[in-house]
């Protein structure tokens, strides 16, 4: 036996920031929970319990920490090149590292109808997320993304015309409720070091902006004819948006809200277009995925 793939690290390291400037005095913070785990020559710590190939998981949450009081934490995607190179630069024999940050919102507050110096709010569980592989020989490859923004829609939702068999008890339906927690990602073309990722900094924030923007848009306002198709064009107009970007992709929960017959007390009509009183649904869920390429 042998080892076939080996990676290891610190995962679940929660750090916050404060930016202060001294000149306005406004402050800003960021909150993100990092993982790092190291790729190289270190199959003999597994196989022979040789540990001298190991840079301990503890340095490696140290070196985080350090990174981040030397470095700029955003965008979290400069964070994450800048973390990941320094293994590769530190150690000859870690050939690399995949980074991931997760940002937590701390939306700034508006206190008497104005911008708060140094007060935030979570206004939802929310993360922007960077999955960065530092590699030696492969460059940054960098995935920006979008998680756990829950959205849902009263109309504007159908599902019809699909498969009807002897499995079948679904309803066809031109109004339903829709609601998703949005994962969504968007695949940077590889930049050859921390030099390029610097010089894209400008472009990772818009990315961002953009990539929610449309999410919530096309949520919004496309007349859904499933997850499925209403997803593609969500794809669709993020690689129109980020020219820099070479992939998209989407996991989506189908959180289901049923309607429910209440005709039986004194023929209450409450489905199809009297449905006012709906059952959440917390399982089973739908969860449609896709990823669309250019060309
Ligand atoms: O949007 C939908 N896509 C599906 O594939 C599906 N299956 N059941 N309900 C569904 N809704």
């Amino acid at each position: 036996a042998h080892v076939s793939a080996a990676r290891y690290g610190k995962d679940n390291v929660r750090v916050l920031k404060t930016d202060r400037d001294a000149a306005t005095g406004i402050h800003t913070v960021t909150e993100m929970t990092v993982s790092c785990l190291l790729e190289g020559d270190i199959d003999v710590s597994y196989t022979k319990g040789d540990n001298s190939v190991v840079v301990a998981t503890d340095s490696i949450k140290n070196t985080i920490f350090i990174t981040a009081k030397l470095n700029p934490v955003n965008p979290p995607e400069l964070f994450a090149a800048i973390l990941g190179s320094h293994f590769i630069d530190t150690y000859s024999h870690i050939h690399a590292a995949n980074v991931k940050v997760i940002t937590h919102r701390w939306t700034r507050m508006e206190v008497r109808g104005k911008p708060h110096p140094h007060s935030f709010l979570r206004d939802g569980q929310e993360t922007r997320n960077v999955e960065a592989r530092i590699s030696r020989k492969g460059g940054i490859v960098i995935n920006s993304g979008i998680e756990g923004l829950t959205v849902l829609k009263s109309t504007g939702s159908a599902f019809h015309g699909f498969v009807r068999d002897e499995y079948t008890t679904l309803g066809e339906t031109w109004d339903r409720i829709l609601s998703t927690d949005v994962d969504a990602t968007w695949k940077w073309k590889t930049f050859a070091d921390v030099a390029a990722v610097r010089e894209a900094v400008p472009k990772f924030n818009p990315a961002w902006e953009q990539a929610r923007e449309i999410t919530l848009t096309r949520f919004a306002e496309d007349e859904s004819a499933s997850v499925q198709n209403t997803m593609y064009k969500m794809c669709e107009q993020i690689l129109g948006a980020v020219p820099e970007t070479e992939l998209v992709t989407y996991s989506l929960p189908n959180k289901h809200f049923f309607e429910l017959d209440l005709s039986w007390h004194k023929g209450i009509k409450n489905t199809g277009k009297d449905a006012e009183v709906y059952v959440p649904q917390s399982n089973p869920n739908g969860l449609i995925k896709c990823e669309v390429a250019r060309g």
